[in-house]
């Protein structure tokens, strides 16, 4: 179905497209607005005719949510409903602090005496490249410039993500995955795990591992109720084979799954898996890329 077509799939991934390129030049929004219908507004119940309900015009529903829709959006845009831009005369400005909070203690915080606004004429008096920003764009500006120090946005540093891996040199001639993967950690007390494998674990174990031995290509599928033990059979077959100095790839299809496995990653990440799985969709990485000389290179992928 077109793009066109409101409400289609095609048309739902545009907005979302849209959403996240905003957020990309914006940044994070501060408010989150949803609106909902509700049948028995006047607007809806006196256009019905006797005997109906809001259920039997559906016409009538979508015409009046629509048109309260586009009012509302028209408030927030031209009434500044949701505020201005802050300006302030000299020490004028608003500082956020709890009821019980003493006064002293919030004025003396540091940073309470400066505001956006005293933080973008000192940066107009100190970078020439900022006397060219409009103060409406400047936190982006602010937040670009935290390599000197000063950001108004948070560090990347403070997001619990992998670390990145500075040691990369291109120049050795390994792809930055097979590098990654060959640089996790090696989990030596998972691999000594193996001598407690329960019978079927050990049964999964041996039948996996001697396809890997012998190079066959074997597919497997785990399956088993919740708390039977898969993660720890696969926490045994990562490091048995990491230990080896083989390759073992591990993935899940959430991140929250992912990050139990030791070196796990998403399914969508590690084989760049399009978010949208039309008709002829592919995974988007080509032969020369690194992650298919990793997938190449690795013996076993969870
Ligand atoms: N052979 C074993 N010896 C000792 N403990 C085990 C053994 N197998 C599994 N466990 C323990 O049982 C618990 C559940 O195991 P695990 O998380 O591997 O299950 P799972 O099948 O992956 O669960 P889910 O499907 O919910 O993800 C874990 O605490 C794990 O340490």
């Amino acid at each position: 179905m077109s793009p066109s077509f409101i409400g289609s799939p095609r048309d739902m991934r545009r907005r979302y497209m849209d959403a996240m390129a905003l957020v990309r030049k914006f940044g994070k929004p501060d408010i989150f607005l949803t609106m909902t219908c509700n049948p028995n507004w006047d607007e809806i119940r006196t256009e019905l005719l006797p005997g109906q309900t809001p259920q039997d015009r559906p016409d009538l529903v979508v015409r009046v949510f629509h048109a309260k829709l586009q009012e509302l959006k028209h408030r927030l845009t031209k009434y500044d409903i949701l505020g201005k831009l802050q300006l302030h005369l000299l020490n004028m400005h608003m500082v956020a602090f709890h009821e019980r909070q003493m006064v002293e203690r919030v004025v003396n915080r540091p940073g309470a005496d400066r505001s956006m606004l005293t933080a973008y004429f000192e940066a107009n008096r100190l970078h020439e490249e900022a006397r060219g920003i409009l103060y409406r764009d400047f936190p982006e500006w602010y937040t670009c410039q935290s390599g000197k120090g000063k950001s108004m946005g948070k560090d990347i540093k403070t997001f619990p993500l992998p670390p990145i891996i500075d040691t990369y040199d291109d120049a050795i001639g390994t792809a930055r995955e097979v590098y990654e993967e060959e640089s996790i950690e090696l989990a030596l007390a998972d691999a000594v795990l193996k001598d407690s494998l329960n019978e079927e674990q050990m049964a999964a174990y041996d039948k996996i591992m001697s396809a890997v031995k012998t190079d066959q290509g074997r597919l497997f599928f785990v399956d088993g109720p919740g708390g039977t033990g898969k993660t720890y059979l696969y926490r045994v077959l990562l490091a048995t084979l990491r230990n080896q100095g083989k390759i073992a790839v591990a993935t899940a299809t959430s991140g929250i799954a992912a990050s139990i496995l030791p070196g796990g990653r998403t399914a969508h990440s590690r084989f760049k898996i399009p978010l949208t799985i039309d008709d002829g969709a592919v995974c988007c990485f080509t032969e020369q890329s690194g992650t298919a000389e990793l997938l190449r290179k690795s013996s076993l992928i969870i």
